[in-house]
């Protein structure tokens, strides 16, 4: 039997590409969108409204070029408005660029709130009827299919519901297949989106109605999920909640939301697995800023830190988590830090010594001296090298050192140029002794340079890695330049990059502390390829 029987088909409306790239920091070039559009299809059969072709030169250059891309999943509609004020549709620029796209579904927007009307087309309550009502006709006559977004609908029916009415009626009698409630200004609640939307149905039996909510006042995702309580069949939205604003209905929230209800098919279960590195392609491809507090796809999803949460949910994952990670492809994650109890050091421990248990007193020593040294200014979420070597020293797996530093100096002078520093150091492997100086654009990055340099002949595995992040954190502010510093450094190898810590009231030490950290977790990594 199909285990989809019964279930409600809701249709995604992936505004990304037009609506997301109206948010503040957000950009796609065409290629860009042409390579959006080929990924999509991972989603399985969705609409993308990809742009307004005639409103800048980037979605012009996209929908000449994306007539080649003959997606069967994908269906790339074109948007606009209706034609203007007084003008016939069949000489509105708006529409003919619109046709010219050679979008097969087509997107108008028309006011539904007479405000608008008013104030910003000042024009009549029938002209613009009419103007949506023809509009929507005459794209329909020239073979395409179209949707009417119903523009600030919600605001409109609450001031005046006969008038919100009457355009949408416009839009059905011109021939609209699908009916799109906008909640443009993203101000309203559950209820009232709840009422427009039951209104709409009784009193004008639309075929389709779709849904489109900004998020102005947090409440984009519960309001079209509410939407489709009541009968809604399309969402529309953006990956990442991207925006106008404060953004869309958020697409990474609301499909997997929708879905897991049980009560609709929005994507397949195939589909759904990729929610999570799709959500994270669609941040990089604008090199937007990935939110990791995201439900379901961020990192912080199912990221547990608390020593009592840790300890029920290796007993039972139902205790703390909503889900299983992995049926929207992302991960559970334990956290290690000073909220840690015995069960989070536990299981990293685990991937050192499969069969340990949480009796042995190795886990509460190495416990106790997390605690202290979080207490002291480390912070071992974010260095993950650093923590995995102290577990490692903790088990007796580290007691002689690869490596002994045996001294080292780093010099500084501005009006050296760009290589503004040296550093001298002095290492020990095995029996052999080495010395090293080194030029570098800053201290840090001298002493690494010398450090790596004198240790490569000894560990290969240095030559592969590299410093790809460096951070510092000054702690107690109220000292001045006496404060504590924090310092964290980002490490590559391959595809692993992993954080190490220094923490010192001398920011060289700290920085020092943080790459012999760093040095010593990839040699490790090399000795020991399996891990
Ligand atoms: C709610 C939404 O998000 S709708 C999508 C909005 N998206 C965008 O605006 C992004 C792309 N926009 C653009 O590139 C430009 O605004 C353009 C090319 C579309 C228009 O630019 P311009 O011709 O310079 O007009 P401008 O943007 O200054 O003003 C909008 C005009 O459209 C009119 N208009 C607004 N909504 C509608 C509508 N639904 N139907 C018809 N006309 C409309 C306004 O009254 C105004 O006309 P006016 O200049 O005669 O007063
Ligand atoms: C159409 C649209 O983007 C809106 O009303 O928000």
């Amino acid at each position: 039997m199909n285990r989809d029987q019964g279930k409600k088909k809701i249709t995604i409306y992936d505004t990304t590409l037009r609506d997301g790239a109206q948010g503040e920091g957000i950009h796609f070039s065409t290629q860009d969108k042409l390579s959006y559009v080929k990924r999509i299809e991972d989603m399985g059969n969705l609409y993308v409204e990809a742009g307004w072709p005639g409103a800048n030169p980037r979605d012009e250059e996209f929908f000449q070029q994306c007539s080649k891309l003959q997606s069967p999943l994908v269906n790339i509609v074109a948007f606009g408005s209706t034609c203007k004020v007084s003008e016939p549709p069949d000489k509105s620029d708006i529409l003919l660029k619109l046709l010219a796209s050679g979008a097969k579904t087509i997107a108008i927007f028309g006011k539904s709130w007479d405000l608008h009307v008013r104030d910003v087309l000042r024009t009549t309550l029938e002209e613009n009827l009419r103007i949506i009502r023809e509009s929507v006709s005459f794209l329909l006559q020239q073979g395409r299919e179209v949707f009417f977004d119903a523009e600030h609908f919600f605001d409109g029916f609450k001031e005046n519901p006969e008038y919100a009415l009457k355009c949408i009626a416009a839009a059905l009698e011109g021939g609209a297949k699908t009916i799109v409630l906008c909640d443009t200004n993203g101000g309203s609640l559950p209820e009232e989106i709840a009422a427009g939307v039951r209104a709409v149905k009784q009193e004008l039996s639309p075929q389709e109605l779709g849904i489109h909510v900004h998020n102005d006042r947090g409440l984009a995702v519960a309001n079209s999920l509410i939407a489709v309580e009541n009968g809604v069949a399309q969402i529309q939205g953006t990956w990442n909640g991207f925006g106008e604003r404060c953004g869309n209905a958020n697409l990474s929230t609301l499909i997997p939301l929708l879905q897991l209800t049980g009560k609709y098919e929005v994507v397949s279960d195939a589909a759904l697995l990729k929610i999570t590195p799709f959500s994270r392609y669609v941040a990089e491809l604008t090199n937007a800023p990935f939110d990791e507090k995201q439900p379901f796809v961020g990192r912080s999803a199912f990221a547990h830190k608390a020593g009592m949460h840790v300890d029920a949910i290796l007993k039972n994952q139902r205790t703390f988590e909503h889900m299983d990670p992995a049926d929207v492809g992302n991960e559970r994650r334990i956290l290690i830090s000073d909220q840690a109890g015995k069960a989070n050091i536990l299981e990293r421990l685990c991937r050192f010594e499969p069969d340990m248990r949480k009796d042995d007193p190795r886990v509460e020593i190495a416990m106790n001296e997390i605690k202290e040294l979080e207490h002291s200014g480390f912070q071992f979420e974010a260095a993950e090298g650093s923590l995995d070597l102290l577990l490692l020293r903790t088990l007796g797996k580290l007691t002689t050192p690869m490596f002994e530093v045996l001294d080292y100096h780093v010099w500084s002078d501005p009006l050296r140029g760009e290589l503004d520093s040296v550093a001298v150091v002095k290492v020990k492997v095995g029996e052999e002794t080495v010395q090293i100086a080194s030029e570098g654009n800053g201290p840090v990055n001298a002493l690494d340079t010398a450090l790596r340099q004198a240790l490569a002949k000894f560990f290969p595995i240095l030559e592969e890695s590299e410093l790809v992040n460096y951070k510092v954190r000054v702690l107690d502010g109220a000292h001045g330049t006496e404060a504590i510093v924090r310092v964290i450094i980002d490490t590559r190898l391959g595809n692993d990059v992993w954080g190490t810590i220094g923490v010192s009231k001398n920011i060289l030490r700290a920085s020092a502390q943080a790459l012999l950290d760093a040095i010593n977790w990839t040699i490790w990594m090399g000795r020991d390829a399996s891990h």
